[in-house]
């Protein structure tokens, strides 16, 4: 078995939305939606990769405000271990714009049930309800 490959994503909220992005052609999962992010590199710790990465695909500034838990998915061709956090932008942050994806949308979560979400990120999305459902509670 090969050892899994471990990826950090950013749920990114902002007005009650949260932004998600679309995979491009000819890359795994293409065109499915995802949350931007991307692999460790060797070394980085979650919150450097996903700062690194989001100034390169989206060329914004985020502040984390909280972790989900790691989840694990195996895909026929790759393993991999995705660590969530959920973040906003900076108050100086740019707008963020898809320098590698194909599209940018900011959902509300009654709306994200509809996407083609790629397969991992369903338990990120159950951990991320969970959240918020708390977060409402009195
Ligand atoms: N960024 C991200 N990747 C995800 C999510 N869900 C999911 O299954 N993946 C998968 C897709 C890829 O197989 C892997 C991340 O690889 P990637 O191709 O985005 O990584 P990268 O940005 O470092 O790109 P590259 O160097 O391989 O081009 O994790 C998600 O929500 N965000």
């Amino acid at each position: 078995m090969t050892t899994p490959i471990q990826v950090c994503c950013a749920l990114i909220e902002r007005a009650g939305r949260v932004l998600i992005a679309q995979r491009p052609p000819g890359k795994h999962l293409a065109l499915q939606w995802e949350f931007p992010g991307g692999k460790l590199e060797p070394g980085e710790d979650v919150a450097t990769a996903l700062h690194r990465e989001i100034q390169e695909e989206l060329g914004c500034d985020i502040k984390i405000t909280a972790a989900l838990s790691a989840c694990e998915h195996r895909y026929d061709a790759v393993t991999i271990v995705l660590h969530p956090r959920v973040a906003h932008l900076t108050a100086g942050s740019s707008e963020p714009h898809p320098h590698e994806h194909v599209a940018l949308r900011w959902v509300a979560l009654a709306e994200i049930a509809e996407i083609d979400l790629a397969a991992a990120d369903l338990p990120v999305l159950a951990a991320y309800r969970d959240l918020r459902k708390k977060a409402s509670q009195p």
